[in-house]
Order: C-alpha cells, then sequence, then structure tokens
C-alpha cells in the first residue's frame, strides 16, 4: 500500500513555476542569464522554467543541462557504478548569472557536485539556485535563491517530484516513513 500525501498537483506545480520564473526575471538582467538543470527531473524543470523565462524577455536565455554523477563526493564508495546522462552546456558560460534547477533540495550535496561540474565549463559570474521542493536537512551551507515550496520533513519520509514527461503525472508528494525506501539509497 502506498501512503503518499499529494503536496502540490498539477496546477499548483505550474503556478509555482510561473512565480519562480518571474522572480529569475526580476532579479536578473536578461541579457546575462543562463538556465542550467541537473539531471533528470531537474532538467526537465528547467526546461520549463527556460520557456517561461523566455516568454517574459526579448531573449532566449541559454539552457543547458548537467549530469553531477562523476562529482558526488560518495563517487568512490557507492557500491555499484553511476548511471550516466550525456551533459549539454553547448554555451560560453563565463560572466553569465548561471540558475541551476534541481526538483529537490535536501542535504546540499547535488548542488554541491553540480556547482562543481559548472565550473568546468567556464567561470560563471554568479550562481543560483531554483528547486522545487526544499525539504531542509541540510548537511553543506548552500541556500536556494528560488524555492517553489518550502516542505518540513522528517528524515525517514521521501519527498517524490513526479513530472509528466517521465513520470506520466506532474505532482510531488511526501512519502510516509514506511514507504520512504529510496532515501536509503539514494542519499
Ligand atoms: O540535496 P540532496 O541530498 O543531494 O538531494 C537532492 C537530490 O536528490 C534527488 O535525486 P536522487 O539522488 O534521489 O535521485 P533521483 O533524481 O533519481 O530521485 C533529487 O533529484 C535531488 O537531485
Ligand atoms: O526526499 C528526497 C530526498 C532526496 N531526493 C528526493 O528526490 N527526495
Amino acid at each position: 500500500m502506498t501512503d503518499e500525501k499529494v503536496v502540490l498537483d498539477r496546477d499548483d506545480m505550474r503556478r509555482t513555476l510561473v512565480r519562480i520564473a518571474h522572480e529569475i526575471v526580476e532579479k536578473n538582467p536578461a541579457q546575462q542569464l543562463a538556465i542550467v538543470g541537473i539531471h533528470r527531473r531537474g532538467a526537465v524543470l528547467a526546461a520549463r522554467l527556460h520557456a517561461l523565462v523566455s516568454e517574459l524577455l526579448d531573449v532566449d536565455p541559454p539552457l543547458g543541462d548537467i549530469d553531477i554523477a562523476f562529482y558526488r563526493d560518495d563517487l568512490a564508495t557507492r557500491p555499484s557504478a553511476p548511471v550516466v546522462h550525456a551533459s549539454h552546456v553547448d554555451f560560453p558560460l563565463d560572466g553569465l548569472t548561471v540558475v541551476i534547477v534541481d526538483d529537490v533540495l535536501y542535504t546540499g550535496r547535488t548542488v554541491r557536485s553540480a556547482i562543481d561540474a559548472i565550473f568546468d565549463y567556464g567561470r560563471p559570474a554568479r550562481v543560483q539556485l531554483a528547486v522545487l521542493a526544499d525539504r531542509g536537512h541540510r548537511e553543506l551551507p548552500i541556500r536556494p535563491d528560488y524555492v517553489g515550496k518550502n516542505l518540513p520533513t522528517a528524515r525517514e519520509e521521501r519527498v517524490n517530484v513526479r513530472v509528466e514527461e517521465l513520470d506520466d503525472v506532474d505532482e510531488v508528494t511526501i512519502s510516509e516513513a514506511s514507504t520512504a525506501t529510496q532515501e536509503v539509497t539514494t542519499t
């Protein structure tokens, strides 16, 4: 039996991304902006944010996606080889404000890896962070600039972001401790 509580439905997600897009545009000059999503659901959300931001601006900011598997701080100690997706950062990001996009912010280790990965492509002027859900429990000094929803959680719970492009549904749920099995293997 699945014991999940829906905390954002499809409409909530759409409204939330529209708000974040407005915040990004308000905070950054159009010509200096780039958006980079973290595989996999962060990249999907980044593409949606990019479409919204492009609608609001006269210019189409560069969009990229990165896989952070080889930058993880636990790479050497993980039991199996990571599944790696291709990264696409096909533009010079020197001097730009790079907005990293991810679905969930938890310990902050994925974002640390993403920052590391981004600096392999150049030297951005600044890096900002947009996340759909911030569930707390940070283990590093990382704080998002744009947050869809703050979700206070117990460590045993899991926040599940699902997107139509990959999961056939747009929703954010919280799994109760009894069904939060993935957390053990992914953090
Ligand atoms: O702040 P952190 O502790 O790094 O956790 C956040 C990350 O965890 C999730 O990925 P996960 O590794 O669970 O894999 P998934 O993308 O397959 O869900 C999520 O997509 C974030 O990228
Ligand atoms: O709850 C969590 C923790 C890490 N990653 C997720 O996607 N959800």
